[in-house]
This record gives structure tokens, sequence and C-alpha cells, in this order.
């Protein structure tokens, strides 16, 4: 978390947060409760099925919840706004307008007001910015899958939302086409200090990219189990990364989550109340980690493994 936001009032708030998607089955998560604040950038990661698109989507008010709420700089969120952006896997271009018209398409949305002349300024910026100035006037059907992404990542930035969801936005590109757009996407939020809620099921793109990451256990009655704080340094990078010794750490205390952990807090939770909070947890750095319990015992083990 950068310093400066340490105290603030959260940005957006979750509070209680449970989906039932039918009366006779369980739900699918429960008393979901977590704060992000302005410029962080959040994963999620847990098991397919979980809820995580479902939360995802209950954010960018594309669907409500059973019960809570979720409140965005003071309000509660009712429905879908350009203040929240949304990446989804299948990159959603509208196939018969070029890279340009796709990205000023969204801007007319945001600014209605404004000229063409500054809708294709302001659009170029975002082109420019993730590396398809040649491409400009192509057509989807003319681009590769990560090209096509990489329009739905600069539609998204160019409308400036102050929020940005993505749902597994790199999930179908190849290893060096994902290692590319997230070099890009590292340095535009950066550049921004855009606000990030990101799903992934890597967890070394979640290493790489966020300064939190929030781990779901498995659904039915699937909670926030921790929130991890991502202790590396800020300046990483894909490259350099994993020859820092807190980078095997984290990653551990990630995976040993999902092949084993998640699945025994979800056996647990249908008896068990969930706690309001989630534990936050630094895997590694001695004195940062909550006690251990039915709900955390690889903590212990990470202290000796560590
Ligand atoms: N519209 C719907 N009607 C009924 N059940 C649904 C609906 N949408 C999702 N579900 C169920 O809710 C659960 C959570 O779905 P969701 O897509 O949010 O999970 P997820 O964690 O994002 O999964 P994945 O990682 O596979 O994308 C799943 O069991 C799914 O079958």
């Amino acid at each position: 978390m950068p310093n400066e936001t340490k105290h603030a009032a959260p940005f957006i708030k979750v509070e209680g947060l449970s989906k039932r998607y039918r009366a006779d089955l369980p739900p699918v998560f429960e008393n979901i409760n977590f704060s992000i604040q302005q410029g962080e950038f959040i994963c999620v990661i847990g098991h397919s099925g979980c809820g995580k698109s479902t939360i995802l989507n209950v954010i960018a008010g594309l669907d409500e919840a059973s019960s809570g709420a979720v409140v965005m700089a003071g309000k509660e969120i009712s429905g879908p706004s350009l203040d929240r952006g949304v990446v989804f896997q299948s990159h959603a271009l509208l196939p018969w307008l070029t890279v340009e018209e796709n990205i000023a398409f969204a801007v007319r949305s945001r600014h209605p007001d404004w000229s063409r002349k500054r809708i294709a300024e302001h659009g170029a910026r975002f082109i420019e910015m993730v590396g398809l100035k040649a491409a400009w006037k192509k057509k989807p059907s003319e681009l590769s899958g990560g090209m096509k992404q990489r329009v739905g990542i600069a539609r998204a930035f160019s409308v400036e939302p102050k929020m940005l969801l993505m749902d597994e936005p790199f999930g179908a590109l190849d290893a060096l086409t994902r290692g590319v757009i997230q070099d890009e996407l590292l340095k535009i939020c950066a550049a921004t200090r855009q606000t990030v809620f990101m799903i992934t099921h890597d967890v070394d793109e979640a290493i790489l990219l966020s300064d939190k990451i929030m781990l779901m256990s498995n659904g039915p009655h699937a909670r926030i189990a921790e929130i991890v704080v991502n202790t590396l340094p800020r300046d990483r990078s894909r490259e350099t990364m994993h020859h820092d010794p807190q980078f095997y750490r984290i990653r551990n205390h990630l995976v040993d989550f999902l092949v084993r952990r998640s699945k025994m807090i979800q056996q647990n939770a249908a008896e068990a109340p969930s706690s309001a909070e989630p534990l936050i947890v630094r895997p590694g750095l001695e004195g940062d980690q909550p006690p251990p319990g039915p709900d955390n015992p690889s903590v212990a083990k990470m202290r000796v493994v560590a």
C-alpha cells in the first residue's frame, strides 16, 4: 500500500457481501468484507467457481448481491458507471469500427460535448500508450488476440475511470504477449496511479502487478480468507523479481493456499461464523503474521520454511 494512503478513508468499501443464485442452493460466497485505497492494485485469486467474477460484476454495478453493499467514495453502487471501467477476457470490441473508432466511441460516451478533433487527440494518447500507433486504422478482425486485448485496455483507460476492473484480462494470451502487456499495464498504472481490481489465476502475475492479493476460499460459502500484502519493492520487474528470496516466500504462501488451504477453509466455513475482516498477512516477515489457527495452519509452516 502506498504510504501516503495508508490511513486514508477507503476508496471502495465492500461490506457483508453475499450471493445466492438460487434459494435452494447455498450461497456462492458470504460475508465478504474488504477495502481498497485509491491508487491500489488488488489481485484476487481463488479456484474456479468461488465467485470472483460475481464480486467484480457487483463492484461494476452489472450484478446485484443478495445482501451487503459496495460503497465507492462514500456512495453506494447501484448500477454501472463510467467511473468504473471493465476489461473482460473477451475484449468485446465493436467489429465494424477501427481501433481509433472503438476508442473514440468510448471517449464520446464520457465526453459527449467534446469536438471530433479533441476526442481523436485524447484517444491517440492511449493508443500510443499500449503500443498500437501503427494499427490505429485497423479493424478488430485484422488484429491478433494480444492487440485486441490492448485495444480493450486502451479503451478502458481512455475513459479515465476512477476504478479499473479486470476479469482475467490476459487469460487467453500467449506468455510473450502477456508479458509485454503486463509491462505496459505496470507503466500505465505507475504513471496514472490507477486503482485496479483484477482477477487472475496466475500467481506470478499477481505478485508482479499487485500491492495486495486477496485469497478466496472455495465455494460455496466462499470467503476472503486472507489479504496478502506484497512486500516486494514497488520497482520490481518481471525479469528480476525471481532473484529476490521474498518472491518465493510470497509465491509458496499463495500456492500452498490454492493447493491445500482453500479447500480446508471451505470445509469449516458452513459451520463456523466468518470473521468480519480478513486476515492480513506478510509471508516470510517475522512478527507480522496472524496467529496460527484452524483457518491459518500454513503460517506456522511458513515460519519454519522461510
Ligand atoms: N447467472 C448465474 N446463475 C446461476 N449461477 C451462477 C450464475 N453466474 C454464476 N453462477 C454460479 O456462481 C458460482 C460463481 O461463479 P463466478 O463466475 O463468479 O466464479 P469465478 O470464481 O469467477 O469462476 P472462474 O474462475 O471459473 O471464472 C459458480 O458456481 C457459478 O456456476
